[in-house]
This record gives structure tokens, C-alpha cells and sequence, in this order.
């Protein structure tokens, strides 16, 4: 945004207070590391004093002299402790329960949809049904939470997120039919988008600007663990045949409740609060967040930016509509949808979900084997996110989204060529058993393992001989269990497994099934990092106050759409594409959103929230090029005569 030149005393003001105490620093501390805030209030209240010539200690006077080293340091330790006052850790681990309800959500599916389709036959439309429905309720919550947001806050939307996830897993694990389940899994999925918008966007108000990344990717890192934790419930669970699923999607009532009660106590973000027009609760519970240190330049940095946001954007009409007529706000909402689409783009709830396929292709045989072996997986994606919320600070947003996405292209290729390579020495069908009268026989019309894998309503009866393959048949898996075919050699798992036959459903035996392996850990290795926490981090900071719910409302429900998108179409795309066509066009996906990336995406870190929107003045698909102004950092504040006055009627406000 233009700074006016109006500012200019102000800005003067400022450089004048840094220059002073920057030379103090010099002079009296220079092995210690101060922050630069910390010289300007010293220095701004220096030149306050002699501005004002009040008559109080100046600069000329003994008193000051004699005093102003005591003072100094009284003050220092008094307002600039820069440590982060632990409350804004407290704000952030209770926010992002509704993360790991998200992850756990989503994730604990998989292994509840073993047990429950046997217990309650649900044919392949209703096993669809319980998993889309989830997601295409965070998608209609997510973009319907932007108005939620900007009206009652974030405090009571969070609120609202926990409420939901308690009562959609007590409906969960009460219920008696399929109906009553889609039900349960619907009000979860409201909870999940109202949560995945709004806790990105309270964690990054409350934070401090050096922290932000590093607090929100946290709110990523939950996502993940939530997976992994929801991975191993159905691990646990899934020896309990009979009713294991209840306690899978019951469990998530335990951290909802928590966060239900905590938000009770917490604070509603203090950029909302000011927004609203309530300026002393906003003053109040600023000061709470950040403990010792001063908050007036904060204080004043936002409540300045409101005014200059509403002068200049104006408040009338819809947000949207303001949103797409304002070209900074318009091209951050193309970054921010943009980045949330090539994360689903490039496939990683696909590979969450075929990765114990990929992990049977590797020889792993055993079904509960590959349920443990997908929490690895999982594992994998949780400790790599803690990678990224490592190197969020370090090397910044945007060389973690580029480095990330890079090495996930990388892999998708990988992964492709493993499957490419598989289905080329994909074992041949040498048997075609004749079906019963009454049984459906059209598997055996393939001529090799590869495209009778693709039909999912066949699989793979075989011997080994040494490393062949032999006696090879392709008939109709049974729609109660897929561990066995509905009719022929390998329909009953104890009987055939005693035979020395062996059942491939969804996969083939093959010797390249490394290279997949390989694939989807490097997959894993470099996308958890970047590509996973990165567009929810970014969304969090580049809209204006006025555009934060609805831009990241927008930019979750273009997530959430293409999460529903990218897992509704796999099975298909694959059967037209085959396996490793899938793969390739995930990593042209990937590889196109290297370019928007590049071309769009720029640094946010370690500045300021209400600086980011300036970013976004040049125009689209110059940020690489201003990626060298990273080191220059420049501060747009109002200062005030005195940094301490308590409240906004203080009279020797100086403006
Ligand atoms: O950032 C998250 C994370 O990467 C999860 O693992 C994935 O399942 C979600 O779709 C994504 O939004």
C-alpha cells in the first residue's frame, strides 16, 4: 500500500529514534544482541524529551545524565525482554488441536472403512460417500467460514470447529446404520474446513512476526501427527473386528473437548478486536500475549494500517468484491488459491492412500502388515513437517516452497518410473479358469497381471516359482473381503496361503517395486517440509485485515475442492492412464506450480503482518525478482511521543 506522505514525520521520526539508538547501542553494549525496537524506545523517547523541550530531564540536563544508564536498563529489562512471553505457545498448541482434529479426521477413515463395510456391507458408493462427504463439508465450511470469521471472530469460530468435531464423533460412535454414520461424518467435516481456515489465521494474529511462520507451520506439523496418531488407532483397533471402528471415530471427542474448554479462557485475537472498533480489550489482551514487552508500536502499526486500509479500499460492498477490484488483494488471492491448488495437485492424499498399496508391491503380503507399514507413512510425512517448521525461519517461505516442490516433482517422476517399469515386466495371465454359471467372469479377459490390477473388481492368483511368477489367473475379488477372489483357487486366504498361492489385490508382484518405495520416500522427505505447511503458512499472512477470512476461506475451499477432486478421480484416472500416467500428470501438475511458484510466490518472512499487502503492489510474476530485497526491511510506523502511556486517550500522545 502507498504510504502518503503525510507519514513522513512520522517516518523521519522513526529513523531519527533508530540512528539515536543505534549510536547508544554502539557506544555502550555492543556485544549485546538488541533487538532494533529496543534502541527506539529508548531513542524515541530521547527524542521525544528533547522535542517536546517539556522541561523535564533533556539531554542537557545532570539528572539525565547521571540517570540515563539506570534507566535504560530498568526500561530494557522492564519493556523489551525479547524473549516470547510462553502464553503465545499456549494460544498456538490449543489452536492447532483443531489441526490434529483435522489430520486425525481424514486420516482415521481409511482403517474405520475396513471393519465398517464388512459390519455393515456398504457397497462401493456408500464407502465413497463416508469418505467425500467429510471432505466436501470442510470444502462448502471452509469457504462459508470467511463470513463467520469477519462476523462473530475467530475465537468463536474456533469455538463453533471444537463443538462440531465433539458432537460429529459422539453421533459416530453411537451409530446404528449407514445413514446415521454419513451424518456424523458430514457435521465432522464442517468442523474440519471451519478449522483449517481459521486456526492458520488466529495463530499468525497472535503471533510475533519473528515466530508467525514457525507457530503456524506447527498448526501443519498437528495436521500431520493427527494422521499419524489416526494411523495407529486403526492399527490398534483394527483387531477388534466388531466394533474397533466405533472407538477409531470416537477417540476424536477427547481433544475436542480439551479445545472446546480451553477456548473458553483464551483470548479472541487482538487484530479482530481492533478492527471491531473494541480498542481496549484489544490493548488489554495484546499485552497479556506478549507479556513484558511493549506493545504500543504493534498496537499502533495495526490500528494505523485499519484506517489507512478503509481510506484507501473503502468498506462498502462485499469483501470479495473489494478483494478482485484491489489489485494487491486480487493477486494475493491468486497466490494463495494457487499455492493451495498445486498442493493437492501433486497428489500427496494419493500417495497417503496407495501407500500401502506401493508397500505391497515392495513384498509386503500380509494386509495388517501394510495398515502398520502406512503409519510408517505417515511417520514419515509428521517428522518432515517438523523439518519445515525448523526451516520456516531459517531459509524463508518461499526457498522451502521452491526447494520442496522441486524434490516432490523429482519424486513423482521416480515414483512414475517405478511404475512404468513394473507394468512393463508385468507377469503374464497363464491360466483362465472358467467361471461358476452363476458368477461374473469378465476378469478374465486380461492377458496380463497390470491390466487386471487396474480393474478394480479383479485381482491376481499366482504361484511363485523361485522369482517366476507361474500359474497365473486374473479372477473377481470378493466384494466382502478384498484378501480373497470371490470364486476359484484363492477364495479361502487360510486354504490358499497352505497351497503355496498368493492373492494380489490392487497390485503385482514385480522387481522394480523399489523404485516405487523409493519414490514415495523421497516423495514424502521432500514435500512434508515445504509443499504440505507452506500454502496454509503463506495464506495466513498475505491478505490485509479487512481480506484475511475471506482470502483464506477462498483459498481453504479451493483446497478442500481439489482434495475431493484429486481423490474422487484417482481410481479412474489411473484405469485411463494406467498407474504411472497418473503419476506423470501429478508431477506435470507439480512441475507447473514450480512456475507459478517462482513466478509469484513472494517472502513474507519475518515481516510485519500489516507490511506483507506492499508485497503484492508490482505487479503478478515479479516476486522472483524482488526476492533480493529480502535484507532490506523497512518499518511503517506511527511513533508515538511516549512508548509507555497506558491507554489511547493518553494526552501526550504525539502524532
Ligand atoms: O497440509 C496438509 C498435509 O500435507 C496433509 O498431509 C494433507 O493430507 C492435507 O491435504 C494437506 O492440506
Amino acid at each position: 500500500m502507498n504510504r502518503k506522505t503525510s507519514e513522513n514525520v512520522e517516518y523521519t521520526l522513526r529513523s531519527l529514534s533508530s540512528l539515536m539508538g543505534e549510536r547508544r547501542r554502539k557506544q555502550q553494549d555492543p556485544d549485546s544482541a538488541i533487538a532494533s525496537g529496543e534502541q527506539s524506545l529508548i531513542a524515541a523517547t530521547e527524542s521525544f524529551c528533547s522535542l517536546q523541550g517539556s522541561g523535564g530531564p533533556g539531554p542537557g540536563s545532570s539528572t539525565y545524565l547521571g540517570n540515563s544508564g539506570d534507566l535504560e536498563r530498568a526500561a530494557r529489562r522492564q519493556f523489551q525482554q525479547n524473549e516470547t512471553p510462553s502464553f503465545v505457545y499456549i494460544l498456538s498448541v490449543f489452536s492447532a488441536l483443531g489441526g490434529f482434529l483435522f489430520g486425525y479426521d481424514t486420516g482415521v477413515v481409511s482403517g474405520a472403512m475396513l471393519l465398517l463395510k464388512r459390519q455393515l456391507s456398504l457397497d462401493t458408493l456408500w464407502q465413497e460417500l463416508l469418505v467425500s462427504g467429510t471432505v466436501g463439508a470442510a470444502a462448502v465450511s471452509a469457504l462459508a467460514g470467511g463470513a463467520l470469521n469477519g462476523v462473530f471472530g475467530r475465537r468463536a469460530a474456533i469455538l463453533l470447529a471444537s463443538a462440531l468435531f465433539t458432537a460429529g464423533s459422539v453421533v459416530l460412535s453411537v451409530a446404528q446404520n449407514k445413514e446415521t454414520l454419513l451424518s456424523g461424518r458430514v457435521v465432522v467435516g464442517l468442523g474440519i474446513g471451519i478449522a483449517s481456515m481459521t486456526v492458520p489465521v488466529y495463530i499468525a494474529e497472535v503471533s510475533p512476526p519473528n515466530l508467525r511462520g514457525r507457530l503456524v507451520t506447527v498448526n501443519t506439523l498437528f495436521i500431520t501427527g493427527g494422521q499419524f496418531f489416526a494411523s495407529v488407532v486403526d492399527g490398534v483397533f483394527s483387531y477388534l473386528p466388531k466394533d474397533g471402528w466405533r472407538y477409531m471415530l470416537g477417540l476424536s471427542a477427547i481433544p475436542a473437548i480439551i479445545q472446546f474448554l480451553g477456548f473458553l479462557f483464551l483470548p479472541e485475537s487482538p487484530r479482530w478486536l481492533i478492527q471491531k472498533g473494541q480498542t481496549q480489550k484489544a490493548r488489554r489482551i495484546l499485552s497479556q500475549i506478549r507479556g513484558n514487552q511493549t506493545i504500543d508500536e504493534e498496537y499502533d502499526s495495526i490500528r494505523n494500517n485499519i484506517e489507512e486500509e478503509e481510506k484507501e479500499v473503502g468498506s462498502a460492498g462485499p469483501v470479495i468484491s473489494r478483494m478482485l477490484t484491489y489489485p494487491p488483494t486480487r493477486r494475493a488471492l491468486i497466490v494463495g488459491c494457487g499455492l493451495q491448488m498445486f498442493q493437492q495437485l501433486s497428489g500427496i492424499n494419493t500417495i497417503m492412500y496407495y501407500s500401502a498399496t506401493i508397500l505391497q508391491m515392495s513384498g509386503v503380503e500380509d494386509d495388517r502388515l501394510a495398515i502398520w507399514l502406512a503409519s510408517v507413512t505417515a511417520f514419515t510425512n509428521f517428522i518432515f513437517t517438523l523439518v519445515g517448521v525448523w526451516l520456516v525461519e531459517k531459509v524463508g517461505r518461499r526457498k522451502l516452497t521452491l526447494g520442496s516442490l522441486a524434490g516432490t516433482s523429482v519424486a513423482l517422476i521416480i515414483l512414475a518410473l517405478g511404475f512404468l517399469l513394473s507394468a512393463q515386466v508385468s507377469p503374464q495371465i497363464s491360466l483362465k479358469p472358467t467361471a461358476p454359471s452363476d458368477q461374473n467372469s469378465s476378469c478374465t479377459k486380461y492377458s496380463s497381471c497390470d491390466g487386471c490390477m487396474l480393474d478394480p473388481g479383479c485381482g491376481f492368483c499366482y504361484k511363485m516359482n523361485k522369482s517366476d511368477v507361474v500359474d497365473s489367473s486374473c479372477v473377481p475379488v470378493n466384494k466382502a473381503s478384498a484378501n480373497e477372489a470371490a470364486w476359484g483357487r484363492c477364495t479361502n486366504e487360510t486354504k490358499f496361503k497352505a497351497e503355496e498361492l498368493f492373492w494380489a489385490y490392487n497390485f503385482c508382484p514385480t522387481p522394480y517395486a523399489w523404485t516405487a518405495l523409493l519414490g514415495l520416500i523421497l516423495y514424502l522427505v521432500f514435500f512434508a517440509p515445504g509443499m504440505g505447511p507452506m500454502p496454509w503458512t503463506v495464506n495466513s499472512e498475505i491478505y490485509p485485515l479487512w481480506a484475511r477470512s475471506t482470502g483464506n476461506a477462498c483459498s481453504s475451499g479451493i483446497n478442500w475442492i481439489f482434495n475431493v477432486l484429486v481423490s474422487l478421480t484417482f481410481l479412474h484416472t489411473a484405469e485411463y492412464l494406467t498407474y504411472y500416467g497418473a503419476f506423470f500428470l501429478y508431477a506435470g501438475f507439480a512441475g507447473l506450480g514450480l512456475i507459478f511458484i517462482y513466478g509469484c510466490l513472494p517472502e513474507t518472512k519475518g515481516r510485519k503482518l500489516e507490511e506483507i499487502e506492499s508485497l503484492f503492489e508490482n505487479k503478478l510474476c515479479t516476486c522472483g525478482t524482488l526476492d533480493s530485497d529480502e535484507g532490506r526491511y523497512i518499518e511503517y510506523i506511527r511513533v508515538k511521543g511516549s512508548n509507555y502511556h497506558l491507554s489511547d486517550n493518553d494526552a501526550s500522545d504525539v502524532e
